[in-house]
């Protein structure tokens, strides 16, 4: 790109040496720097940027772009000083793509628990009906049914605008976001004009980061003011009427907002639901009408999920009917109250639950067909060196269950010992284990199991791997789980 073009965009304090005419590349990260390119020194949190600019050099870096002092020859670079590097890539990366967000029609999901099945949910819808669409997220960056890892939930700023080119050069009609509060305060979504905003619900979870429920609830609702002040344009917000912070997520915005929900009364209503171990049904009243729903997923939180996602792409202008197709044939995102086919007679569920909330949904979707004769056990981990003051919590919700073992996700850095201690302040009765390593606790959830029983295993959802230390190892709840089962109720099915 046109140098002068792009840098025009900053607000500069001073330029060292001499731009050149065009710069091939952006990068915030030295080692994906590339000939020609532009580095931007970023502070972090663990790390300082403007450490990295002679590496960028070394790779080959044209232009510099620093808030302090870098140490670089300016015969071979030119140094670009503004006040604010972070504030700068956000101007830069949306320039520099070319404002992709414009191309396509952008979803944005917001709350603590769905982001990721609800954005997966009208991927897979949208898909089915023949669109070509991508979604990002935590399970990584979809792009039309071709996946690609990605580091957060919602990425950087320059990622962000990279992945939206990306999908807008593939052609796709619609790129869905998960949308983090993280992401939203840090300014990643800076320069992406959102569509469509949708609020599944708010619960307790990364109090560490935020501090209190009302810092929490206003980060979320910055995706409802981010659609903008441009009446002209056709956008959305999309609200859960059964949450109270739904009321405060529609304050944040001027446009019109659909709102969904079971108990209030809302534009797309669900009703006469039925809960069963195949799948769920309800009864949709909408404003186009009354409908019946049927899905493979399970649990009255898929019910919310299913609402939200209707509501959000009949605001797109899709047809219901076209939506509720779509939704009779989708699977259940990876890892959330997904479902391991086995012919033991156990029934295993890996899910991703991992705040109070979660667990106590995800306990709730089985407990309609789980009937009396059958044990519940509960296998909860929380990742180490964060938000704690969510455990006891976690154990309370996860107490509903008929035998709980409390582990860990990613302990980190952290001990066992400290983990399980403060998961442990919340159980509700003394059904539990405490089993700090997670294969050792995986395997003495099916060591406790007897034929019928349900086991969910939370916490860990799609991932497979674990972060002990500072080290990721191969993991899969899943795979030890079957091997386990196999051992001791193998023979049984073989024999029969
Ligand atoms: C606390 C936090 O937000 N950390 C994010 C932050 O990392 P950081 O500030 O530590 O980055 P850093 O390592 O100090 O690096 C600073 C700069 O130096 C550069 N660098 C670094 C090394 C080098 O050799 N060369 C170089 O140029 C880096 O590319 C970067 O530009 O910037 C990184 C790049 O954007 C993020 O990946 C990282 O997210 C980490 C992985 C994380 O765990 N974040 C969590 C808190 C988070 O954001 N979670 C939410 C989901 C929440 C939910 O579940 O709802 C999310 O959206 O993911
Ligand atoms: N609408 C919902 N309400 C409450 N719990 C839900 C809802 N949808 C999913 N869950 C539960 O929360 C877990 C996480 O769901 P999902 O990954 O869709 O949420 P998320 O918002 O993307 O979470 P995260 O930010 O942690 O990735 C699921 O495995 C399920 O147990």
């Amino acid at each position: 790109m046109n140098c002068n073009e792009l840098f025009d965009v900053l607000p500069i304090k001073t330029i060292e040496g001499i731009l050149p005419e065009q710069v091939t590349d952006l990068a915030v990260n030295s080692r994906s720097v590339n000939a020609g390119g532009a580095f931007v020194c970023i502070k972090g949190f663990t790390v300082d940027g403007h450490m990295y600019a002679q590496n960028a050099v070394e790779a080959g870096a044209r232009v510099i772009v620093a808030s302090d002092r870098v140490d670089v020859d300016t015969e071979r670079v030119a140094v670009v000083y503004v006040d604010d590097t972070m504030r700068a890539i956000a101007l830069l990366a949306p320039r520099f793509y070319r404002y992709p967000s414009k191309e396509m029609t952008m979803i944005g999901v917001t709350g603590t628990n769905g982001k990721t099945s609800v954005s997966n949910m009208m991927h897979a819808i949208l898909r089915h009906i023949g669109e070509k669409s991508a979604v990002t997220g935590t399970i990584g960056f979809n792009l039309d049914g071709v996946l690609f890892e990605t580091e957060n939930t919602t990425n950087d700023v320059l990622t962000t605008q990279q992945l939206i080119r990306q999908a807008a050069n593939a052609n796709c009609s619609t790129m869905t976001m998960e949308v983090s509060s993280h992401g939203l305060l840090e300014g990643r979504l800076a320069g992406t004009e959102f569509d469509i905003a949708v609020f599944t619900n708010l619960s307790h979870d990364h109090l560490d980061f935020h501090g209190s429920m009302d810092n929490y609830g206003h980060a979320k609702g910055l995706l409802f003011a981010q659609l903008g002040q441009d009446l002209e344009k056709k956008k959305f917000g999309i609200v859960n009427r059964d949450d109270l912070w739904g009321e405060r997520m529609k304050k944040m915005t001027a446009f019109p907002v659909l709102t969904y929900g079971i108990h209030q009364s809302a534009d797309f209503r669900a009703s006469d639901i039925v809960l069963s171990d195949k799948g769920t049904s309800f009864h949709l009243e909408s404003p186009e009408g009354e409908f019946n729903v049927s899905m493979a997923l399970i649990g009255e939180f898929n019910v919310y999920n299913a609402l939200a996602v209707i509501a959000a792409l009949y605001a797109k202008g899709i047809q219901i009917e076209s939506i509720i197709e779509g939704l009779a044939v989708i699977p259940a995102a990876k890892g959330r109250m997904e479902k391991v086919e086995t012919d033991l007679p156990l029934t295993i569920y890996v899910d991703y639950a991992h705040s109070p909330d979660a667990i106590e949904k995800a306990i709730q979707a089985v407990l309609p067909y789980k009937g009396t004769e059958r044990k519940l056990i509960f296998v909860i981990g929380t990742g180490g060196n964060r938000d704690r003051l969510k455990r006891p919590f976690m154990a309370e919700k996860a107490s509903i269950a008929d035998y709980v073992i409390l582990t860990t996700d990613d302990p980190r850095d952290e001990p066992y010992a400290s983990i399980l201690s403060e998961l442990e302040v919340g159980m509700q009765h003394d059904q539990y284990a405490c089993i700090g390593d997670r294969e050792e606790a995986v395997r003495h959830a099916v060591a406790v199991a007897n034929e019928g029983d349900i086991i969910i295993f939370a916490g860990k959802g799609h991932e497979d791997f674990q972060i002990i230390g500072k080290e990721k190892f191969p993991h899969s709840d899943a795979m030890i789980a079957l091997e386990e089962a196999e051992k001791k109720f193998g023979h049984q099915v073989r024999e029969q």
